[in-house]
């Protein structure tokens, strides 16, 4: 049974820790277990979706240990063909869409697969390069069969569906026996990934270049990946949670982050000032950065005047569809929103109300409801609340030691409520 939180209202206070970044911890471990030799990736929070990038890893035939936060990582930098091996990849879209080229640059005959919502997330772009290189594929249900050898050439794919096929074919590419090229049919979004993708790769030892903003990649093949020791900082994404909660209302000082960071998501500190002003109509573009929406939105409903989030559509594919799941949650709240194919129009002033809402198996959902709660005028009760261990095991716990009221419920539902 998935576990049900009611929250009373109440402000956070006190000191926290961001997260290690996930994106960050993802691209450390894959980029070790790509190398001949040991690396310690240090700070590593053990999140469903890291765990499944971990798991991978040994499946790529390195060795890691973990010892409080901390991966040592021995690798051979290769392994032999795949004879029928499967690479579960829980519900993490990184790591299926980072391991898929990886793999195939070993070769031979493999299963990825995933659960929830994974494999209904496209893969589309990568089922065409299959097409046009001779890879055999076939997906059904939660598993996807793959027979090949990923050879060097050009690959080309769009921009704006995921930028994680860019970054798998990046990680890939380099281990080939010859150049590469990447050619990126339309504007590329999410950059601050790509940013994160070839800064990992530059620490150990890998070279890329990126042409045209980001609408070309030069791959040289025959590289090697030289092992590095990797402390991984703090998460902006889930930071973002906390630095609104602060806007309505909260003192939570949060450390860990690195103000020079690549991650795109560091942004959400301009997009609360943006949000501060006294403007009647905001308009927020978050195609570079799709994974603040969630908490953006319980932002806007507090600021003042109309805030049109907008470049969202790719929220939809997300691990739930986020416009939907946001639209759907908030007007529960009490908040005036409007779903658009790419975009949300929301209301500000809002009164957050009392109400039973849902995750939608969505962590970055369950942890902006949290978040609306603490501003709430009752008790909000969130569905579905285990979802936050996909990137923040312990968000739960860290909520209650900053003052957050919680209590898990029992069913039925009615007992939520005191
Ligand atoms: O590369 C990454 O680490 C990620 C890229 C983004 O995905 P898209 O590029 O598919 O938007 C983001 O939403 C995801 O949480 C993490
Ligand atoms: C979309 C996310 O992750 P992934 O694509 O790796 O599943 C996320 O963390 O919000």
């Amino acid at each position: 049974m998935s576990k049900t939180i009611a929250i009373s209202p109440g402000c956070l206070s006190g000191t926290v820790i961001a997260p290690p970044s996930k994106s960050a911890a993802h691209r450390a471990l894959i980029c070790a277990a790509l190398a001949k030799g040991t690396s310690v990736i240090s700070n590593i929070a053990l999140s469903d979706d890291i765990s499944a990038t971990l798991a991978a890893v040994r499946m790529l035939g390195a060795e890691a240990t973990v010892s409080d936060g901390n991966v040592t990582i021995c690798s051979a930098g290769k392994r032999s063909p795949f004879c029928g091996e499967n690479i579960f990849c829980n519900e993490s879209g990184s790591t299926l869409r980072f391991l898929i080229p990886i793999l195939l640059s070993f070769g031979g005959r493999f299963t990825v697969s995933g659960r929830g919502r994974l494999m209904q997330r496209p893969l589309d772009d990568y089922f065409q390069i299959f097409d046009q290189k001779g890879i055999q594929y076939e997906l059904r249900g939660d598993k996807l069969q793959l027979e090949g050898t990923l050879l060097h050439g050009r690959f080309s794919l769009a921009g704006n569906v995921s930028s994680q096929y860019i970054t798998g074919l990046l990680f890939a590419l380099p281990l080939l026996s010859g150049d590469s090229e990447i050619v990126v049919t339309t504007p590329v979004e999410s950059v601050g990934y790509i940013d994160m993708t070839l800064e990992m790769m530059r620490r150990f030892g890998v070279r890329v270049q990126a042409q045209k903003n980001y609408r070309h990649f030069y791959v040289p093949g025959n590289q090697t990946y030289q092992p590095q020791n990797v402390t991984v900082e703090g998460d902006y994404s889930q930071a973002a949670f906390y630095l609104v909660a602060n806007e309505l209302g909260s003192k939570v000082c949060v450390t860990g982050l690195s103000e020079s960071s690549s991650q795109g998501d560091k942004e959400i500190v301009n997009m609360i000032e943006r949000l501060k002003k006294d403007e009647p109509v905001h308009i927020v573009d978050v195609s570079q950065v799709p994974d603040l929406v969630p908490v953006l939105s319980v932002l806007a409903a507090k600021a003042k005047g109309i805030t049109r989030i907008v470049g969202a559509s790719r929220l939809r594919l997300k691990e739930s569809d986020r416009l939907r799941a946001v639209c759907t949650e908030l007007k529960k709240l009490g908040v005036l929103i409007k779903e658009e194919n790419d975009a949300l129009e929301i209301c500000g002033a809002s009164r957050f109300f009392s109400a039973v809402v849902d995750s939608h198996n969505d962590h970055r959902m369950a942890m902006a409801l949290a978040i609306a709660a603490t501003a709430a005028e009752g008790d909000v009760v969130i569905c579905g609340a285990d979802s936050v261990k996909k990137s923040y095991g312990n968000f739960w716990e860290k909520f209650a030691e900053l003052g957050g009221a919680i209590h898990e419920c029992q069913q039925p539902m009615e007992t939520c409520f005191k």
